[in-house]
């Protein structure tokens, strides 16, 4: 395991004590370690991607990362202080699959902001607006088309203004138009001040949007870098595969 703090080059490297450190953090599933021993440093500016192979580990980071899953050994800390769920309320994650209810779309909104005692019509119109869902809000949310359920997703994640916004593999089964939308929702929302970790296999994709990469592989923290710097001269050897488009094993 690396311990891959961010060194240089990237925005607000070095300059201000982390938004969220994981401290050694691991997760053990019986004999199967699922994350080993991760030590990672994240600053509170720019889009935060994460990159690796399938069944790197990724989703369970985030998971973690969320408070759903309870860590084998290790913490996390936001601003210094343990992850608790008070904190993770401030906090939002994005999955690759939204779930939905069986509801309309203002439901859908108006459920979360009832669940976090949150009031006022004006924040649900605002984030549908945001996500350009104004003209469906009566609509079942089930209707939808993939693009528009996984911007209601999004929306849903926004309406309680977070701190942190995580999305695993948000686009992964979105065309370019949709991908493009999500994409622009999201650099707002890093450029407006909120944290952003963001899960892709798209090379492309992160290549649009990452200010820094974490880069990781059967569970390991492989590398931790500005994203210039990852994709020009990768560090390790699974990174220089992965980004060539080899198998990595
Ligand atoms: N709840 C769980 N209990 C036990 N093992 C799990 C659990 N969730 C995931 N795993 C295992 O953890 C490993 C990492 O899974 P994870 O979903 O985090 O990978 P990933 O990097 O997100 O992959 P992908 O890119 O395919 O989505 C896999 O071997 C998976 O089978």
């Amino acid at each position: 395991m690396r311990d891959a703090v961010l060194h240089g080059g990237a925005p607000g490297a070095g300059l201000s004590s982390p938004l969220l450190t994981l401290d050694r953090l691991r997760l053990e599933d019986g004999a199967h370690c699922l994350i080993e021993d991760v030590t990672l440093r994240l600053q509170s500016d720019g889009i935060t991607v994460v990159m690796g192979p399938n069944g790197a580990g990724k989703s369970v980071l985030l998971r973690l990362l969320h408070g759903l899953t309870a860590p084998s050994a290790g913490h996390v800390l936001w601003k210094g202080a343990p992850l608790t769920p008070e904190i993770a309320k401030r906090h939002s994650l994005v999955f690759q699959k939204p779930v939905l209810l069986r509801r309309s779309v203002a439901a859908n909104i108006d459920f979360i902001l009832r669940a976090r005692g949150l009031r006022g019509e004006g924040l649900r119109w605002d984030a549908l607006r945001r996500v350009g869902l104004l003209d469906k809000v009566s609509h079942p949310a089930r209707r939808l088309s993939g693009g528009e359920q996984q911007r209601l997703a999004l929306a849903r994640a926004l309406v309680t203004s977070p701190e942190l916004l995580m999305l695993d593999e948000p686009t992964a089964n979105l065309d370019p138009g949709a991908t493009q939308m999500i994409e622009r929702i999201v650099k707002e929302t890093a450029n407006q001040g909120t944290k952003v970790i963001f899960v892709t296999h798209d090379i492309g994709q992160a290549r649009r949007l990452a200010g820094d990469v974490v880069f990781v592989h059967k569970g390991q923290l492989e590398e931790h870098s500005p994203a210039n710097q990852f994709f020009t001269s990768p560090q390790t050897a699974a990174a220089k595969a992965y980004l060539s488009g080899d198998i990595v094993t």
